[in-house]
């Protein structure tokens, strides 16, 4: 008996902002909103596939694009999905590359536009088999994927605004604070900072407060390569012990290898090694010993799981990396952590940083850091309309069109610079 998923007979790309406190980085500060893409897929069989994306605007002409495209495509040729992005992009856009932020570039937009609608294809796949995303990716592993504690330096509240419940993050001992309530609230054991804000010796002096304060947690800085090759050296020397790994200290593949050379503490990166076409030669140079995946900017879950093999198969470790996002992109997140069997670090998420949701409360819960693999059918989470209907309006209403850390961050300092290499 063969199974028949139907085929897509609709797409909507609805973008929705929600409220993100005042998060520094390496190129600035986070906005008042963060803007995201929820994918519905509907199939002429009644079915609703879900996924999520970023919603810069360049991003979402290109979702737009793609989605008025896809009607008739039958729900299980995932390989069809690329041919419609491919030739898509190719007429609508050339194929240009895509930028997150000011952050993350991607030569190619054909992955970052294709994960969104895989990820739907998938839960679509599971909705008419009856049988969870992991599934369809092997097999759950593990029951339960975990989480780290993502911190971050941060003011008090937006300007103009009343301080939020984290308040101000600067000081060692106001990010322990910030820890202890990530940890008391949601059980990690494992903790990232997001540095490249401050001079490295208040960074360092950070992690070590964290490191005295949670003894037996595993600990992470990601300075998004705000150091130079000799500063990431001195620290990895200054931290080895202290860290599990030291997250792209500083820019590029040489940069790193240099940096690698010097140090036996793992450096993984979701800079330099962020397309199939950067392993070739970040595994020539032996350049990183983690890689983080981001089955958003690596075109779905099967091509991150296929990254997973190509770590394995080069002796390299593999964590997630995450950037603001909601459940539906967890949920995603969940499924395909808990069907890699060498994604053994604790995964990012940005997830406790948001007071609002798109999906249905009860299906994602923390406890002791981790969230246990939905069992319903497809990704098992279900949308919640009126919650996507109201960010979306708050979209309308915000006035955000991207992602624009470091021109917010100029309303507040006119002179601010990007600190990539900085110190
Ligand atoms: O690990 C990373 O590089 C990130 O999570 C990148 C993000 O853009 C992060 O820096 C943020 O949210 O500001
Ligand atoms: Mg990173």
């Amino acid at each position: 008996m063969t199974v028949d998923g139907g085929r897509i007979s609709r797409v909507s790309v609805t973008p929705v902002a929600f409220r993100d406190p005042p998060l520094l980085n390496v190129v600035g500060v986070h906005q008042p909103f963060v803007l995201r893409a929820i994918v519905q897929a509907h199939t002429d069989s009644g079915l609703v596939g879900l996924g999520e994306t970023y919603a810069d605007q360049a991003h979402l002409d290109r979702l737009d694009a793609v989605a008025a495209a896809l009607p008739g495509l039958d729900v299980f040729d995932a390989h069809g999905l690329r041919r419609v992005v491919v030739e898509t992009l190719g007429r609508s856009t050339g194929g240009a590359g895509a930028s997150f932020g000011g952050m993350l570039e991607v030569s190619s937009a054909v992955d970052t536009v294709a994960a969104p609608f895989e990820v739907a294809l998938l839960d679509l796949q599971g909705r008419t088999l009856g049988r969870p995303v992991s599934d369809l990716l092997g097999g759950a592993v593990r029951d339960r994927v975990p989480f780290s504690a993502y911190l971050f330096y941060k003011w008090a509240g937006h300007p103009g605004q009343d301080e939020d419940s984290w308040g101000e993050g600067v000081t060692p001992e106001q990010m322990v604070a910030q820890a202890r309530r990530m940890v008391d609230e949601y059980g990690f054991t494992a903790i990232k900072l997001k540095g490249g804000v401050f001079e490295p010796g208040h960074e360092v002096e950070t992690v070590e407060a964290l490191a005295a304060a949670f003894p037996s947690y595993a600990l992470r800085i990601d300075p998004n390569g705000a150091w130079t090759v000799d500063t990431s050296i001195k620290v990895a020397h200054r931290l080895a012990g202290v860290l599990e790994y030291l997250e792209d200290p500083t820019p590029g593949i040489d940069g790193m290898a240099q940096v690698a050379r010097h140090t036996d503490l793992p450096l993984a990166t979701n800079m330099c090694v962020i397309a199939f076409e950067h392993l070739k030669p970040a595994v020539a140079a032996d350049a990183v010993q983690v890689v983080l995946s981001d089955h958003h900017l690596w075109g779905g879950l099967r091509r991150s799981a296929l990254l997973g093999g190509i770590c394995e198969t080069f002796g390299m470790g593999l964590s997630m990396h995450s950037n603001s996002h909601l459940g539906v992109s967890l949920a995603a997140m969940t499924h395909l952590a808990a069907a890699t069997p060498n994604l053994t670090y604790a995964c990012d998420t940005h997830y406790p940083w948001k007071t609002e949701e798109v999906i249905r409360p009860g299906a994602l819960e923390f406890r002791d850091g981790s969230v246990a693999v939905p069992t319903g059918p497809g990704l098992g989470v279900e949308l919640d309309e009126d919650a996507l209907g109201a960010l979306h309006e708050q979209y309308e209403r915000c006035g955000q069109r991207g992602r624009e850390d470091t021109t917010y961050m100029r309303t507040v300092e006119p002179g601010f610079t990007p600190n990539t290499a900085r110190w």
